[in-house]
């Protein structure tokens, strides 16, 4: 095993595409005409026990940066279908279980050769789908590259088990074995990485999937699922359902076949979802095991004696890289009074300098992926301007005909922690400003929240460093770098609190949640 693991070796991150170079910004042009060649006004099916199939009818895909232009259609599966698919997945589960490693990590290393080959590709499906600008897309695509590689790693090192204490007259092996079926349920965000991550942590350790995309995104996930099949990974391993959450939200959590459900998305889902999924139903054999990765309200702080000039491009890039949509976005500036106003100031001129516009032609800052989002987030804004003091934003930009949910980028000053702009997640371009008395209080702050996914601490104090690094709660820390961009791998991604289960995807620990351990003892 070590003999295979050493041909996969070394790793190395996916580097990003330069976007100032010309004939990179020609190649990145080109792919978009060819997505919009090969895939625009194209229906696409279902995959179920290996099949394409059509649904009960179809749903209708739009661009967000103009929502009057469909995109591509998906299919509405059926509650037949659902059974149809739970079934054929349980039955590629007998095979895929007793998979060789090496079989699933070769599987996942040629996908990555060929999603390499087709990166430009996959980021203009992206941003016509979830409206994500260049780099954000491009970010995405080159973390699911490294996902394939990591897992295929992954695979490898988890089939190697773990020593035991030994004993003189028994043999004792403990042995990590597949679960069954599980659903991996994603939000629309980071529609392939967080998907994909989900897939091949339960692929990777022998269980077969149901892939549910949300419904604003399934073409970057069905593209993702056509690539594995591509790679040589058997059709039956993955089932494909795009539809409506009557059909695929509690009914496929609900269903006795299914032993394990992956979740990334809302707090509110993910907690539905852990209470129901606890409840035993006619014909199950296993207490369900559920992984809800949930939001965030992640806070920067910047001390004293910190870098304002990092800070602030960290926090900019932070808070409205992708107009906020991230669960890593920071969305709290927590800082200390003596250089607050100092701070505020770099953070207002950077987010000043940001352009609002079409994320195909690679503006700073896009759409967020409703209108109806859109309006919820101009409600914190309008509710904000009570309690809080608005500095830049606030308003809907004129993007002339087009239909989007266009937001300017917004910073409030002086909120106070118990303000709804403090506590909730809001999900888009809308950062808080809040004062510290000093650099222990503002640790205080950062705490003061349910949830507890990412946090940065600007500081070049190591005494304060070292007491942030104890205290700050959260799943993700970051010293003196922006709170977004974990790296597959390296950055082991999950938060604490109402963040969720804390699963740590790309991390060393991912795959045991997909696991189950055996002790075999033998006597000779
Ligand atoms: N912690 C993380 O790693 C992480 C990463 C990305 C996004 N998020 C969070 O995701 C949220 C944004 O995504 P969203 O709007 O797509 O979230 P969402 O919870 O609305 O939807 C997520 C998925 O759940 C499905 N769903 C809806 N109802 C369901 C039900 N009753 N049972 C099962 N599944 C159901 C949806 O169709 C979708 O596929 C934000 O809160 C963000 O912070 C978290
Ligand atoms: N993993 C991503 C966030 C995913 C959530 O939306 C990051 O680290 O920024």
């Amino acid at each position: 095993m070590t003999t295979m693991m050493e041909g996969f070796l070394p790793f190395e991150h996916e580097p990003y595409f330069n976007f100032r170079d010309e004939a990179t910004v020609q190649a990145q042009r080109a792919a978009f005409q060819q997505v919009r060649e090969q895939y625009v006004g194209r229906t696409f099916p279902l995959i179920v026990n290996g099949q394409p199939a059509q649904g009960s009818g179809t749903f209708e895909v739009r661009n967000p940066a103009d929502t009057r232009e469909v995109v591509w259609q998906f299919q509405n599966a059926t509650p037949e279908q659902l059974q149809q698919a739970v079934q054929a997945a349980q039955r590629a589960f007998e095979d895929w279980r007793f998979s060789d490693p090496f079989q699933r990590a070769s599987i996942f290393k040629r996908a990555a050769e060929l999603l390499r080959a087709r990166r430009l590709e996959l980021n203009a499906v992206m941003t016509l789908e979830n409206g994500k600008n260049w780099p954000e897309a491009d970010g995405e695509v080159a973390e699911s590259v490294d996902h394939f590689e990591v897992f295929a790693r992954e695979a490898l090192r988890w089939a190697q088990g773990k020593p035991v204490y030994p004993m003189p007259d028994e043999h004792v092996t403990t042995v990590y074995e597949p679960l069954g079926v599980v659903a991996c349920i994603s939000p629309w965000n980071f529609p392939s990485a967080i998907p994909l991550g989900m897939a091949l942590g339960a692929i990777a350790a022998g269980n077969t999937v149901i892939w549910k995309p949300a419904r604003e995104t399934p073409l970057s996930s069905y593209l993702m699922v056509e690539l594995l099949f591509e790679a040589g990974l058997p059709r039956g391993v993955i089932q494909f359902l795009t539809g409506t959450d009557d059909v695929l939200g509690d009914p496929l959590v609900d269903h006795p076949g299914v032993r394990m459900i992956a979740f990334t998305g809302s707090k509110e889902i993910g907690c539905r979802i852990y209470e129901r999924a606890a409840k035993v139903q006619p014909g199950q054999r296993w207490l369900k095991r559920v992984m809800a990765e949930m939001g965030g309200k992640d806070p920067t702080v910047v001390c004293a004696d910190g870098d304002l000039d990092a800070a602030a491009q960290g926090i900019v890039q932070a808070a409205f890289g992708y107009a906020g949509q991230k669960c890593s976005a920071c969305s709290r500036v927590i800082v200390e009074e003596s250089v607050h106003d100092a701070l505020l100031e770099k953070v207002t001129a950077l987010a000043r300098q940001l352009k609002v516009g079409l994320p195909e032609d690679n503006a700073d800052l896009g759409p967020v992926i409703h209108t109806g989002s859109a309006q919820r987030i101009m409600g914190f804004v309008e509710r904000g301007q009570q309690s809080a003091r608005l500095v830049l934003g606030g308003e809907v930009p004129d993007m002339g005909e087009r239909q989007g949910g266009y937001v300017a980028p917004t910073i409030f000053a002086d909120v106070p922690p118990s303000d709804p702009l403090f506590q909730e997640e809001i999900f888009g371009p809308v950062l808080a400003f809040t004062k510290a008395r000093d650099w222990q209080h503002a640790i205080e702050l950062a705490n003061d929240s349910e949830y507890g996914l990412t946090a940065a601490f600007y500081s070049r104090d190591p005494r304060k460093i070292e007491e942030a690094r104890r205290r700050i709660h959260v799943g993700n820390l970051y010293i003196n770098r922006k709170c977004t961009g974990a790296l597959s791998g390296t950055h082991a991604f999950g938060g604490y609190g109402m963040s969720g289960t804390n699963a740590k995807v790309g991390g060393p620990d991912y795959l045991f949640w997909f696991l189950q351990t055996k002790t075999i003892a033998q006597r000779y």
